[in-house]
């Protein structure tokens, strides 16, 4: 918090920065830097701002972002908590009617925070207006004694990020200030009547925020996992790669080189990618403002597509650099096992990816169809019905493998939109139709979600400002992550005619040759990403490759170490040993 200040950063601007890095298993500050500060910004009202932003600012309070209930995670329609407005005390009744709502999950909830935004069913005048963000003070600010009706505690052990204390919270007839309800958007007034939002998904402005926040820190976990196990793949000596000749490193073997390289590329196509959506947002925030909501499904979508797309890849390639690294990839001070926990929840929270897949999937059938009929539809989703520009660029370019992407994409949202058709058809009922084809709506959304990814890395290559030299390795690492994603996807190609089987042989004959042409640069790009060792915290990836040194160093600190024989032998080895059993 010291660095965040002596550097002037805004709160709510934290978790794009590598502050929470240096606190890798998470910490108990998280939400209260990202979500609880990013919801006062953007959903309170200027004076509210006022009262609460510069308590945040200075920690009096402190926030977390209490929307999930055990019941219900992702159909947030379906949340249970209730936010009743009594006009005779001019005040709103938190209540928790069941055991589905208790709040669960927050981070911070559980020990740290004594305030939050929760996430409530408004009812005014006797109607139900849906879920409404609410700031709630859930804790004394002196004494950290949680008030009375506020039902407070930790949920538990996690597969990962420990060092947070992810909570619960129930409220029994809670009383709140009528001004409480963040009203930057809504409003009750004083009589209890309601006034609508220019937009009725304004109010999940934070989840949005969020999942860009979420794509950001993606590529950063990923970079630091490429960073050890390439660091280490240099260091590690092991077999024969030529018979009675040495030990060759790790990182000569092809099957090593395709593990990393196509990873270490990932982590750009996800910064960029993620710089893109980031001025998408501050655009679309700076549009709210004055009033303008036409962009804001644009937005949602892609945060959604990017966030999907972003969390798994770098989980999936933080798993792959942890095998790569062998045994020692299993231990702790390696820094893989942290790195992969604290990575892989971002599949689930903020929205579970599956899910916001169906989101972008939605938007491309709806975008699809209104294109076919000749109405508008917005710039990313244009390609869908607008002809193949495919015969322009020369075979297999950068290019033409691009176009080969968006006619794959366009194809398989129409191949899939015939199918829902047929289903429709059948069933007679649109929702059992769609379900009958969410595996294949699914696909559509990753592969558009890919496209747009691939499209970002190459057209940010190609505009970047940078000496021949590196442009050429950043346009080899951009041409290696084309390719790895075409034959990871090739099915979709052949299918839509875009690349033959011919075509498929000579790129991947090509991917073979960018890995060894790369192989070279693997070191240097990944010490370009310059984390500082004790950023790292690995036993593995530390800059100066005293790998085994390291680990012995490390071992030496485990508590068994503190004496020769342990309590346990005593209290139950020897009585084994002894018993003959
Ligand atoms: C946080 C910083 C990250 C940095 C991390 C750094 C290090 C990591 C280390 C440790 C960190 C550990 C933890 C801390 C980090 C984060 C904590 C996570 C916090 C949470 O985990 S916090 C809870 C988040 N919980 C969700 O994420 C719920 C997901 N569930 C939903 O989000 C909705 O429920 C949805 C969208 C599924 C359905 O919603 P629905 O049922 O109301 O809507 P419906 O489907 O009917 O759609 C009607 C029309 O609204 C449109 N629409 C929908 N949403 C919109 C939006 N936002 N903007 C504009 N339009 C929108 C549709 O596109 C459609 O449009 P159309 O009609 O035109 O098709
Ligand atoms: C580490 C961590 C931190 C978190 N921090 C917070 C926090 O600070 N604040 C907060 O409010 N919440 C937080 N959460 C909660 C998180 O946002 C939810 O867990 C997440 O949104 C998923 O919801 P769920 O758990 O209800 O899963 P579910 O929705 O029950 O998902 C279970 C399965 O059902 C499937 N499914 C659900 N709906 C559909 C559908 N419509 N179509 C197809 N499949 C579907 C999913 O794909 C998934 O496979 C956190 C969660 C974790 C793990």
């Amino acid at each position: 918090m010291r660095k965040l200040a002596e550097h002037n950063i805004p709160l709510r601007e934290a978790s794009i920065t590598q502050v929470h890095s240096v606190l890798r298993d998470g910490n108990p500050l998280i939400v209260h830097t990202s979500m609880f500060a990013n919801a006062l910004a953007s959903l309170a009202n200027p004076k509210q701002q006022q009262q609460w932003v510069p308590l945040a600012e200075k920690n009096r309070i402190i926030g977390t972002y209490a929307q999930t209930e055990i019941g219900h995670g992702t159909f947030v329609r379906g949340l249970e908590t209730t936010a009743i407005f009594d006009p005779e005390t001019k005040e709103f009744v938190l209540h928790s009617p069941t055991i589905t709502s208790t709040k669960w999950w927050p981070g911070g909830l559980g020990k740290t925070a004594n305030a939050a935004i929760v996430m409530a069913q408004l009812y005014t005048q006797g109607k139900c207006y849906g879920p409404h963000p609410f700031f709630v003070q859930l804790r004394d600010f002196d004494t950290h004694h949680s008030l009375p009706g506020v039902i407070l505690g930790e949920i538990g052990p996690r597969l990962g990020i420990n060092s947070q204390d992810n909570g619960y919270l129930r409220f029994d007839h809670y009383r709140i200030p009528r001004t409480n309800m963040l009203m930057r958007h809504s409003q009750v007034l004083e009589d209890g009547s309601y006034v609508k939002p220019i937009h009725n998904k304004l109010s999940y402005g934070t989840m949005v925020w969020t999942r860009v926040a979420i794509v950001h820190s993606c590529s950063k976990k990923l970079a630091c996992a490429v960073t050890i196990a390439t660091r280490y793949s240099a260091v590690r000596h092991q077999s024969e790669l030529v018979p009675g000749k040495p030990e060759p490193q790790i990182l000569e073997y092809q099957t090593q080189q395709y593990k990393l390289l196509p990873h270490i590329a990932s982590v750009f196509a996800i910064l960029f990618s993620a710089s893109s959506v980031l001025r998408m947002q501050r655009n679309v925030a700076a549009s709210i403002s004055k009033g303008n909501v036409e962009l804001l499904p644009e937005l949602h979508i892609l945060s959604c597509a990017m966030k999907a797309l972003s969390s798994q890849d770098s989980t999936q390639g933080i798993e792959t650099c942890r095998l790569a690294c062998g045994g020692h990839g299993y231990i702790a001070s390696s820094g893989l096992p942290s790195l992969y926990t604290s990575t892989t929840c971002t599949i689930t929270y903020e929205g579970e990816n599956t899910v916001l897949l169906l989101q972008v999937a939605r938007y491309l059938i709806k975008s699809y169809r209104a294109g076919l009929e000749g109405l508008p539809v917005l710039p990313s989703v244009m390609y869908l019905t607008a002809p193949s520009a495919m015969h322009q660029s020369p075979p297999l370019s950068n290019q033409a493998l691009i176009e080969a992407f968006r006619i794959s994409s366009a194809n398989l949202v129409k191949e899939t939109e015939s199918r829902l058709c047929r289903q429709f058809n059948l069933e007679q009922n649109f929702h059992y139709a769609w379900n009958r084809c969410s595996v294949a709506l699914v696909h559509c959304a990753e592969l558009h979600s890919r496209y747009y990814m691939c499209e970002k890395f190459l057209s940010t290559v190609e505009s970047i400002r940078a000496s021949d030299r590196v442009r050429s390795v950043l346009q080899d690492l951009c041409r290696l992550y084309l390719i790895h994603h075409i034959t990871l996807n090739q099915g979709h190609f052949l299918r839509s005619g875009t690349l033959s089987g011919v075509d498929l042989s000579t790129l991947e004959e090509e991917m073979y040759e960018l890995l060894a042409k790369l192989r070279p640069q693997a070191v240097p790009l990944v010490d370009a990403f310059d984390f500082r060792d004790e950023l790292l915290g690995s036993t593995l990836g530390a800059w100066d490759g005293r790998v085994y040194e390291r680990l012995y160093e490390e071992a030496q600190k485990s508590p068994l170490n503190k004496t020769d024989v342990s309590k346990a032998y005593h209290k139950y080895l020897q009585p084994l040993m002894k018993s003959n059993l």
